[in-house]
């Protein structure tokens, strides 16, 4: 079964064609990966997996289970596109408390257990502003993993990791996939790639292929 599926998409933003007749699947349980030069369209697939974008003409297909009317993004996505976002002047876990609350499904001591999972401290009380770039990157991981999403879309998940960081996010990763979950991310890193993906798309000159 897959959990996405893309038949067909194209994607023109004012006029300019940004993919074309793009054909791609993501089997449930599957690690996906994107691989394409700065700009290629990479962050867009993600967008219109999650359903952030629809596309000019073609289909998007999310799997039924998955959606629930009135929501924009799909049940049980956990989502990193175009870099970590976060409220700036809140704390690490006054932001993940406050996206906790929007679904209740997650506890303040489950917080902070994802916090020390990546390496974040859940007392402290300094601002994401003064957050490094990896410390930023760790808090959107774990904004995206903390409510045991199934399906995470994750845009260059070891984009400013230490090299401790980058192994304790394969290792998590890893381990989700083989619960079950699925997994689509980009990356420029073939090493990357070969050691977590089941299967890789190169996204180039708009169109997609198996690689
Ligand atoms: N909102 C937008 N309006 C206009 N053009 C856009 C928009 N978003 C993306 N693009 C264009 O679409 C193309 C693909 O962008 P995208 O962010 O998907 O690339 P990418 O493969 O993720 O790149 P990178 O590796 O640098 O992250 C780029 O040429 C970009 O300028």
């Amino acid at each position: 079964m897959n959990i996405i599926e893309l038949h067909e998409v194209s994607l023109e933003i004012r006029k300019r064609p940004l993919l074309t007749d793009v054909n791609l699947t993501v089997p449930t349980g599957e690690a996906v990966a994107l691989v394409g030069a700065n700009g290629s369209g990479k962050s867009l697939l993600l967008r219109l997996m999650c359903l952030l974008a629809k596309p000019t003409s073609g289909r998007v297909i999310v799997a039924k289970s998955h959606l629930a009317s009135g929501r924009e993004m799909p049940l049980g996505f956990g989502v990193v596109i175009d870099g970590p976002a976060a409220m700036e002047h809140r704390s690490g876990i006054d932001n993940l408390r406050y996206l906790a609350r929007i679904r209740g499904l997650i506890s303040d001591e489950d917080i902070s257990r994802w916090m020390h999972e990546f390496g974040l401290d859940p007392l402290s009380r300094q601002p994401v502003r003064q957050y490094s770039q990896g410390m930023k990157q760790r808090l959107a991981l774990a904004q995206a993993m903390m409510e045991g999403q199934d399906v995470l879309l994750l845009d260059e998940p070891f984009n400013a990791l230490d090299r401790d960081g980058v192994s304790q996010v394969k290792t998590l990763l890893q381990q989700r996939v083989s619960d079950g979950s699925t997994l689509v991310f980009t990356s420029h890193l073939q090493g990357d790639v070969s050691e977590l993906a089941d299967r890789a798309y190169l996204v180039e000159g708009g169109t997609v292929s198996r690689i």
